[in-house]
């Protein structure tokens, strides 16, 4: 008689579909067969070039190319090689060491972020791969910092400030932040004001909610601080401005009427010396101030060519937008990096089944639910990000693509830095135990980029400058409804998808007109009656992402080599069918689908799934991301081998 264990794996194998519908078994394969083939897919369903599909995601002109080799050269350098077991003082000093060894190199410069903004962006994202930390302290420096000097100041800024940038003879601190106010920036209570009999600025702290908080850099390293600061002379206000305040001496001991303090511990960034400032009344000359947008003559009179204290404010704060592009496009590839590492386990791995013939775990159609929509929305966001970062490297912008980038920045850093955490959450899990360990460096990424969410702008008040734009053009007429599309004759149909998503945005554009014209109906203020909708304003700002996406892949797909298209067209239509299911409700409650498309849209995922198990592995290899940097054990074809007896991962 069977056993009840023998019953139920029967049952289960009678179930399961048979092996020869899935793809061929990687785990027999060579490392260099898997990993770095250009051959042709192997997949009986779909074929393509790995090499030509990492090249059009790497979509990168030839002269940077030729800098990326060369920065990966210099990080094969061993004070690069993988550390995690140390404690906070260790992190920091290898943190400083790495920093210092990129510098003489002059792999990352002002300079060079002011030639070529693209080479500098790419860069970044190559370090934040290798050591968050690392791009987290040399971005506060250059990207913060060193960009305040560079868009907020004037020549003479230029040329007492950059070669001492460049060289880290003056590290940097950017203070923005205070313990009072973080996303409201234009509330910090820190007060420079103008004392014409010295021609100084006195820079105070009022109070203990007025100290600089989270300052990178200001812990330990920093010598001078971008400090924002309300402007005040002869009583009358100016609003916020930005000054270069001395915080300690060359010999690291700390300036006269500064004091300082370490932040103390965090939940990630351990090699980032996060601080918090006081300013005793400290004096500073009159030339400190970044004066580009805003100037004080000796006299003490004032200068602009903007009048408006909140218009000045906004030129401020403008070129500070870069950070917000280099998190969207850092996000996107540690999600990349999550899923190729998840992935390989995942075609490899194998659990339950028939002793000797156990099931790789990718079989699972609750693994492929998990890791497949996210390969198709990381394909799908690597055609928006690099549409932004264009924008963004554009030398002469026009308005419109000045506007362009504040709520393409705005809207694609919030959503692919939710994505990423998402995409390190489910790969965590798919690794079971091994996503734990550091060396498989899923769990790092997770806890050192769990901030993207927050700095350079949180996320929920980043959505609400998306929707403000998207209600501005509404008012100027410049925005076009659209009719909510039912026919479901074909789902994976381009025109159909895009007409989904242009509908879901629309319709909340309007709606969210209409319900705070009824709160101002009301009586209520403006900022009460945006209040009552900022549910509707998140949800727009992720629709708006989600169209754009939508549509710079299907440029994406037009654009690509035709033997790329097919593949591409599969991602695409996984990307939709998961995007809407996971909005069903808002699509069925506001009839922006007809009940029996909405079911074949979600009935859809599963079979995307199947259709991607033959080439999930392929797909992940052909990602854009160096080999070098993936050195998680579970991500090699025999993982077993990695753990043989006597090979130590304690690093
Ligand atoms: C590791 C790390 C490094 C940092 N480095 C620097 C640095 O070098 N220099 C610097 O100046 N700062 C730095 N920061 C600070 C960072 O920029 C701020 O934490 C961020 O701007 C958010 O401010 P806050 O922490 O005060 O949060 P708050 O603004 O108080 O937000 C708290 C919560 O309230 C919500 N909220 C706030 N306002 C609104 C609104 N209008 N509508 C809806 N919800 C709202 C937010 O969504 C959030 O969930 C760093 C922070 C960290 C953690």
């Amino acid at each position: 008689m069977e056993s009840y264990e023998e019953r139920v794996r029967n049952i289960v194998n009678h179930l399961t579909p048979p092996r020869e519908v899935l793809m061929n078994d990687c785990s027999s394969s060579s490392e260099e067969q898997i990993l770095n083939s250009n051959e042709t897919s192997s997949s009986s369903t779909l074929t393509w070039n790995k090499q030509e599909l990492f090249e059009y995601l790497e979509a990168a002109p030839q002269h940077i190319k030729v800098a990326k080799k060369k920065l990966q050269e210099l990080l094969k350098d061993p004070i690069f090689a993988p550390k995690y077991n140390m404690n906070v003082q260790q992190w920091r000093e290898l943190t400083l060491q790495r920093a210092l060894v990129i510098i003489k190199a002059g792999a990352i410069s002002l300079a060079e972020f002011n030639r070529d903004p693209m080479k500098y962006l790419i860069s970044m994202e190559m370090l934040n791969l290798v050591d968050p930390s690392l791009s987290v302290k040399l971005g506060v420096h250059f990207s913060l910092f060193g960009n305040a000097v560079l868009n907020l100041g004037t020549e003479k800024h230029h040329i007492k400030y950059i070669k001492d940038i460049d060289t880290w003879k003056l590290p940097g601190c950017f203070g923005m932040t205070e313990l009072g106010h973080g996303s409201n920036v234009q509330g910090v209570e820190t007060t420079a004001t103008y004392d014409k009999t010295t021609q100084e600025f006195i820079i105070n702290t009022p109070s203990d909610s007025a100290q600089k908080f989270w300052i990178g850099n200001a812990a330990c390293h920093g010598q001078a601080c971008s400090v924002f600061a309300q402007l005040y002379i002869d009583n009358v206000h100016y609003g916020v401005h930005v000054f270069i305040v001395p915080i300690r001496n060359a010999d690291g001991t700390t300036a006269e009427n500064v004091r300082i303090m370490d932040n103390g511990h965090k939940l990630g960034l351990q090699g980032v010396d996060n601080g918090r400032l006081w300013f005793d009344n400290k004096r500073i000359p009159r030339d400190n101030l970044l004066n580009k947008f805003g100037d004080v003559e000796k006299d003490g009179t004032y200068v602009s060519s903007i009048p408006s204290k909140s218009k000045r404010f906004g030129s401020m704060v403008a070129p500070l937008v870069g950070g917000r592009v280099l998190i969207a496009a850092s996000a996107l590839n540690v999600s990349k990096m999550a899923l190729m590492i998840a992935t390989r386990y995942a075609y490899s791995r194998r659990q339950f089944g028939s002793k000797g013939n156990e099931i790789r775990i990718i079989e699972y159609l609750t693994h492929q639910r998990r890791l497949f929509p996210m390969i198709a929305t990381s394909v799908a966001l690597s055609f928006a990000v690099e549409k932004l970062k264009r924008i963004y490297c554009e030398p002469n912008k026009s308005s419109q693509n000045v506007k362009d980038l504040h709520v393409w920045s705005s809207g694609l850093k919030a959503v692919v830095s939710w994505t990423k955490t998402n995409i390190l959450q489910l790969t965590r899990e798919c690794c079971g135990g091994q996503g734990f360990s550091s060396f498989n460096q899923i769990a790092l990424f997770k806890s050192d980029l769990e901030i993207d969410m927050t700095y350079e702008g949180d996320n929920h008040v980043l959505l609400q400058q998306v929707a403000r734009n998207l209600l501005v053009e509404l008012q100027k007429g410049r925005y076009t409804l659209t009719n909510p599309n039912h026919d479901s004759s074909n789902i994976h149909d381009y025109d159909f998808q895009v007409q989904t998503l242009k509908w879901r945005e629309s319709d909340l554009v309007s709606t969210l007109s209409q319900k705070i014209m009824a709160q101002l109906d009301q009586g209520r203020s403006l900022e009460q009656g945006w209040n009552t909708c900022l549910d509707t304003i998140t949800l727009l700002g992720k629709a708006f992402v989600d169209r754009i996406t939508l549509e710079e892949f299907q440029l994406g797909i037009k654009n690509a080599p035709s033997s790329l298209k097919a593949v591409l067209e599969l991602c695409r239509n996984l990307f939709f069918s998961w995007k809407v299911n996971e909005d069903l409700g808002y699509f069925l409650c506001h009839d922006g689908l007809a009940t029996s498309t909405a079911q074949k849209i979600q009935d859809s995922i599963n079979v995307l799934c199947s259709d991607m198990l033959p080439i999930g592995l392929d797909l992940v290899n052909s990602f854009n991301i160096p080999e070098q940097f993936i050195h998680a054990p579970i991500s090699k074809p025999d993982y077993i081998q990695e753990f043989r007896y006597g090979l130590k991962r304690d690093y």
